[in-house]
């Protein structure tokens, strides 16, 4: 198995909808996620994957890429841009918050 998980957190996944300025879930119901980030052992890179609890859904597959800021806007609300969109988790908890929040940065340190 190529890819380790470094960090699993429940979350809701939700990308920023640029044209109606607000935040919409991910995929297609909102509703929790175990989010994961994902360590490609060989390839030494990051990518996050949130999987909807109920049905597995994949609402984020994205890579985590060298200089990704990473901004904790609140205890439970995190969010990051790539070049196609605003990426926002809002997590069920503190804890979960930031036990993703470590491993993210740790990948960001190492990349
Ligand atoms: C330079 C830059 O890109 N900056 C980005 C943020 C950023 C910085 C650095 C690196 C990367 C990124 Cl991404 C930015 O500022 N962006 C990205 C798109 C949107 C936004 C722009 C304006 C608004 C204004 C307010 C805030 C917002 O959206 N916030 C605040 C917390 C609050 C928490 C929870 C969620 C809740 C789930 C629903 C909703 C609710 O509470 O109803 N909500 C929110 O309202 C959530 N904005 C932003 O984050």
């Amino acid at each position: 198995m190529s890819e380790q998980s470094i960090a699993s957190a429940r979350a809701s996944v939700m990308v920023y909808d640029d044209v109606n300025k607000k935040w919409v879930p991910s995929g297609t119901s909102s509703g929790l996620s175990k989010v994961h980030i994902y360590q490609h052992t060989v390839q030494q890179t990051f990518r996050v994957v949130g999987r909807k609890l109920h049905d597995h859904e994949v609402v984020i597959n994205c890579a985590i890429l060298k200089g990704l800021k990473y901004n904790q806007a609140t205890a439970t609300f995190h969010q990051w841009r790539d070049n196609k969109h605003v990426y926002g988790l809002n997590f069920s908890s503190k804890e979960d918050a930031d036990q993703f929040a470590r491993a993210m940065f740790h990948s960001l340190e190492v990349l």
